[in-house]
Order: structure tokens, then C-alpha cells, then sequence
């Protein structure tokens, strides 16, 4: 069993929800963590167990970071939305930054996370 962070940036909430309802099954067999909206959401549209963290501007993303800095995360899917300015867009590069330095698996898009999930 994995340990999976799911995050998506406003615009992408609708298309990680979307990946979430086709791997549901698969992501029923692994711990699911999520920053407060996207989590609330991936709950509310698949029924997937989710643990809720902070929404992500007001300290999610960072409380997923301190999960893989402690090893306490295994998979990071993470929908980046490269076309919008974030106001916490020091909270997202902390996060995909600490990501690559503990070499976790990080998926920015659907076809990453399709196969980061069939690894696992
Ligand atoms: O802001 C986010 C990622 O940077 C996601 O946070 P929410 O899931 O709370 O919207």
C-alpha cells in the first residue's frame, strides 16, 4: 500500500476528480491524502477515504512537503495549472521542490499520474 498525496490547482480540480473516478478502484487499495478542497472534492465525487489536510494556500501544500521530508509519503499527484499565477506559488515550488530532492514520484498531469499509478 502507498501513501498518495492528491493536489490540484482550482482549474485542475475538475480533471484530477475525473482521473480520481477512473482509478478509483486502484486508489481504494492506498492511503489517500489530500490538501482541503481537492481532497473534499475527490470525497465527494468518488467516495474514495481521504485524510484532509489544510486547504493548500493557507499550509496544505506544506504540510504535504513535511510528510516527504519525515518519509511519510510514497506518491505525490499534484495537477499544476501552468496557465494561472498561484498567490502561494512559494508553497508550490517548496512542495514539487522537495518532491525531487526525496526522489518521490511526482505527477503534474493525467498521463503521468496513468502511469505512475500503474507502477504502483
Ligand atoms: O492550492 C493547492 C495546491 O497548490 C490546492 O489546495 P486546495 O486543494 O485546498 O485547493
Amino acid at each position: 500500500m502507498a501513501r498518495i498525496g492528491l493536489v490540484a490547482h482550482d482549474d485542475k480540480k475538475d480533471e484530477l476528480c475525473a482521473w480520481a473516478r477512473r482509478h478509483r478502484v486502484k486508489l481504494g487499495e492506498h492511503e489517500l491524502w489530500g490538501t482541503g478542497t481537492t481532497g473534499s472534492r475527490v470525497i465527494a465525487e468518488t467516495g474514495l477515504a481521504v485524510n484532509l489536510l489544510k486547504s493548500g494556500p493557507l499550509g496544505g501544500d506544506q504540510q504535504l512537503g513535511a510528510m516527504i521530508a519525515e518519509g511519510r509519503l510514497d506518491v505525490l499527484v499534484f495537477f499544476i495549472d501552468p496557465m494561472t499565477a498561484q498567490p502561494h506559488d512559494v508553497d508550490v515550488k517548496a512542495l514539487t521542490r522537495l518532491a525531487t530532492l526525496y526522489d518521490v514520484p511526482c505527477a503534474v498531469n493525467k498521463s503521468t499520474a496513468d502511469a505512475v499509478l500503474a507502477f504502483i
